[in-house]
């Protein structure tokens, strides 16, 4: 097995599946199979999901909302998320435990490295929601510190694109994916596959990151097993 234990990032976008908006049942029922498999081969998860599906701070703010309620509102989609995986992972006999990083028990227990560490040793998914607890911040950031804080061996990346191409490949046909990039590359190319805080945190400390299409099913499987899918950026 290729890693010991890993932090899942998934897309809220994602989540929404054709929709767009809110959750689609048949994408969650997926990830929550894909995830199940992962923990039956011994990966221990922890996992942390965007909130893109539902609310964006900073679209907020365009439309007038205040930054900072528009941000508390996106962390707080995050939540609704990690609720949804979480009972679809329970519905499929996985154990799981949500965490948040505000207080808001009996939501769900407010977050600590050592119970996350503790639950995913227990073999339970632990879903990691809430984001920082602060604004201004992303999901992608929220999963680099919480990958950082639980002793990842490597932060996945799950989206809808297969890897890090030289320039988004959703507006630009002719861009090419690289297997493996360094993280410096990242930086001079300005390649924006994740926010530069997040890009930033997990090169400072030498956390690879593995940019990965996790709608499609089996890859989550594959790439544990060692098999060449998505983009590594390593140090
Ligand atoms: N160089 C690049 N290589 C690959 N994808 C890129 C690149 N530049 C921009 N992207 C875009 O980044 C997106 C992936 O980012 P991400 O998964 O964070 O989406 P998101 O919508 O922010 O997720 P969430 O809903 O969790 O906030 C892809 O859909 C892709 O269009
Ligand atoms: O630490 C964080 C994480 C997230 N937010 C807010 O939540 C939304 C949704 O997260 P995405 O990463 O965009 O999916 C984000 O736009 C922020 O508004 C936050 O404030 N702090």
């Amino acid at each position: 097995m290729k890693y010991n234990r890993i932090l899942l990032k998934l897309s809220g976008e994602s989540l929404a599946g054709e929709k767009r908006n809110g959750i689609d049942e048949i994408r969650l029922e997926e990830y929550a199979r894909q995830i199940k498999e992962a923990v039956a081969m011994g990966v221990q998860i922890g996992i942390v999901i965007g909130g893109g599906n539902i609310f964006r701070g900073l679209s907020g703010s365009k439309k007038g909302f205040d930054r900072v309620k528009g941000d508390q509102m996106g962390m707080l989609a995050t939540v609704i998320n990690s609720l949804a995986l979480s009972s679809a992972l329970s519905a499929i006999g996985q154990k799981n435990r949500v965490f948040t990083s505000i207080r808001m028990e009996p939501v769900g227990e407010l977050y600590s490295k050592w119970k996350a560490i503790e639950s995913m040793q227990n073999g339970e998914v632990a879903i990691i929601s809430g984001g920082t607890g602060n604004p201004f911040f992303t999901t992608d950031t929220a999963s680099a510190l919480r990958a950082i804080e639980i002793e990842a061996d490597a932060m996945l990346k799950g989206t809808r694109v297969d890897g890090v191409y030289t320039a988004d490949p959703e507006k630009d046909p002719s861009a090419t994916r690289f297997d493996t990039i360094s993280f410096d590359e990242v930086y001079n190319r300005g390649l924006q596959v994740m926010d530069l805080t997040a890009t930033t945190m997990c090169k400072e400390n030498g956390l690879p990151i593995v940019v990965f299409d996790m709608d499609r099913y089996g890859n989550l499987l594959k790439l544990l097993s060692g098999e060449n899918v998505g983009t590594l950026v390593h140090v």
